[in-house]
């Protein structure tokens, strides 16, 4: 390893972490340049729109109920597209996503998918070592050098046809606290999107596709302007023509339902459409209404993709992309494939088929699924429906969402059994995540940061609201909460050694605290080298 004083950063510049001779070939002097001049340039919007999120929940705390903006009805009300996309984005029909460890990339991209989004966000820890390897990673996939050698000795290496590479960034809330300017942690989404495109833009050109990204956990329009505006400024820097950047964003809270139109209009010449985030979506839903007394959501597994509100937001969400040729792309199911049981196996598969046989039908262009085992099962389901690349021209006219049918709460119960998954999720996902792995199957389920942010949140929910109260007419307390958690953390470290307690300190604090932590990863990320 080398230590920061070996490597010139530009002035303001530190970087408290280890910097090894490969991590120098990212954290260049130039490319440290590129991020402080993004940081200084827009730190203080990101700081902000972190302000106006927490303004916005206090007006909800109040009483107002999210509703469409009356100042951008014009937006909403204008015959406007989105520009052209270019050639690799009009046929998405299977995205796979995925860490950015090196295995994992080589994998998604010979998967047969014509997507990968490369994940710094739900799916990824942000370890300074994972965060760094991975853009080393995504650089040499980019080059098509990219190759691995397991332990085992298998070689991994990339095939002649590769999915097209997306990069999604950490979201606004994030920092990265190994990098300082000015003394201060740097925006950990900026970081992220800043090397990339540094170190890989000209390079994505040069091969015929683009710097192509995800933008994830955007609560509104102006969040979406200062991704543009970073774009612009960023294209301007590096010499690259205006509108070659494209993005997704992630329509993946509450809020964000609201300004589709908006969120496409600021993005129109660098927007790749949008995408139905599901799971930090039933996340987003209960964070923001936490202190409504009509907001009461029933155990996690009931809160499924054909409840009212969940169908609302997603067939909102279509008809608002084709109606500016956007594309719409579809979420993830959270079922993997199962081995060593054939029958269990084929219920996960069918729950998948029919996920992405409802999707296709209502009109999105394409889907996310978590494992290369089911990427046929989606694109068979993808082209029975497509009749070109994508079906953008379906505008889907005869849909009509209001309001109220994107607010409606889902009827069902709290169990027993519903507190006690979440718990035991929470403790596994917690303890992988502090030990540098962001995505892990947990009882045959994907859970990543977006799953287990519903676990905590209900968690938080069940306690604090006065009808958290279970099947069998027993009170969610602290009292209930502990003696549940004490023996789910107590099973769990039977099983096996690891960072269990940590986990069990970082639960126990999101969920007893009289004050909601807006996001799992803030606490947690204190415990993370
Ligand atoms: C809410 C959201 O944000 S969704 C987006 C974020 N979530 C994701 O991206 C999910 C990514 N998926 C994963 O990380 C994994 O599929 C998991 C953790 C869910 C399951 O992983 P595992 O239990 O290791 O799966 P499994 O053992 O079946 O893997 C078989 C092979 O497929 C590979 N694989 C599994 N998932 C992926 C993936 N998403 N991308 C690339 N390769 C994958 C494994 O590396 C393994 O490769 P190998 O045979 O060469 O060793
Ligand atoms: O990022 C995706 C989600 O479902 O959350
Ligand atoms: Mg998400």
């Amino acid at each position: 390893m080398t230590s920061q004083e070996t490597v010139r950063f530009p002035a303001g510049i530190e970087i408290t972490a280890p910097i090894s001779p490969a991590f120098a070939e990212i954290l260049t002097p130039a490319a440290m340049e590129f991020v402080a001049l993004l940081c200084r340039t827009f730190e203080g919007r990101r700081a902000d729109l972190l302000q106006r999120r927490a303004a916005r929940q206090a007006e909800i705390d109040a009483g107002t109920l999210p509703d469409f903006l009356p100042e951008t009805a014009h937006i909403r009300q204008g015959n406007w597209t989105i520009a052209p996309l270019p050639a690799d984005l009009q046929d998405r029909r299977v995205e796979i996503t995925g860490p950015v460890d090196r295995k994992m990339i080589i994998n998604a991209l010979n998967s047969g998918a014509k997507v990968f989004m490369a994940d710094f966000e739900d799916a990824h820890s942000p370890t300074w070592a994972g965060t760094i390897e991975g853009q080393i990673n995504v650089r040499d996939a980019v080059r098509r050098t990219i190759s691995y050698t397991s332990p085992e000795g298998k070689h991994y290496q990339l095939n002649e046809q590769t999915a097209v590479l997306l990069v999604r960034p950490r979201g606004w809330h994030l920092d990265e606290k190994h990098v300082l300017l000015d003394g201060k942690p740097i925006s950990g989404g900026i970081f992220d999107f800043a090397l990339y495109f540094f170190h890989n833009a000209h390079a994505l050109l040069e091969r015929g596709t683009g710097p192509y990204f995800y933008l994830p956990k955007l609560e509104s329009h102006l969040e979406a302007r200062l991704w543009n505006d970073i774009f612009s400024k960023a294209q301007q820097e590096l010499g690259i023509p205006q509108g070659t950047i494209k993005a997704t964003v992630l329509i993946e809270t509450i809020l964000a339902t609201f300004e589709m139109d908006e969120i496409l209009y600021e993005l129109r010449e660098h927007s790749a459409g949008l995408n139905c985030g599901r799971w930090d979506y039933i996340f987003s839903a209960i964070k923001k209404f936490r202190n409504h007394p009509d907001f009461l959501y029933p155990d996690r597994a009931q809160v499924t993709m054909t409840t009212h509100f969940m169908r609302s937001y997603t067939l909102l969400t279509i008809k608002t992309c084709h109606r500016r040729n956007a594309p719409a792309i579809g979420g993830m199911a959270a079922q993997i494939p199962i081995k060593h049981d054939p029958q269990a196996n084929e219920e996960a598969l069918a729950r998948v088929r029919e996920d992405k046989r409802r999707e296709a039908t209502d009109g999105h262009d394409g889907t996310w699924v978590a494992h290369p085992g089911l990427v046929s099962i989606a694109r068979a389901e993808f082209d029975a429906v497509l009749k070109g690349p994508n079906q953008i021209e379906r505008k889907r006219e005869d849909v009509q969402v209001t309001a109220a049918d994107l607010l409606k709460v889902p009827e069902g119960t709290i169990t027993e059994g519903g507190v006690r998954n979440n718990i035991s999720v929470s403790l596994q996902y917690l303890e992988s995540w502090l030990r540098g792995t962001g995505c892990v199957p947990i009882n045959n389920l994907m859970e990543d940061a977006a799953t287990v942010e519903i676990s905590r949140a209900q968690l938080w929910q069940w306690l604090h609201h006065p009808r958290g109260i279970l099947g069998d007419g027993r009170k969610v307390t602290v009292e209930l909460f502990h003696s549940f958690l004490d023996e789910e953390l107590a099973r769990l470290k039977a099983l096996r050694a690891g960072r269990f307690e940590d986990a069990a300190r970082i639960l126990d604090e999101l969920v007893t605290s009289a004050t909601f932590v807006e996001f799992l990863t803030l606490p947690a990320y204190r415990y993370l080298a």
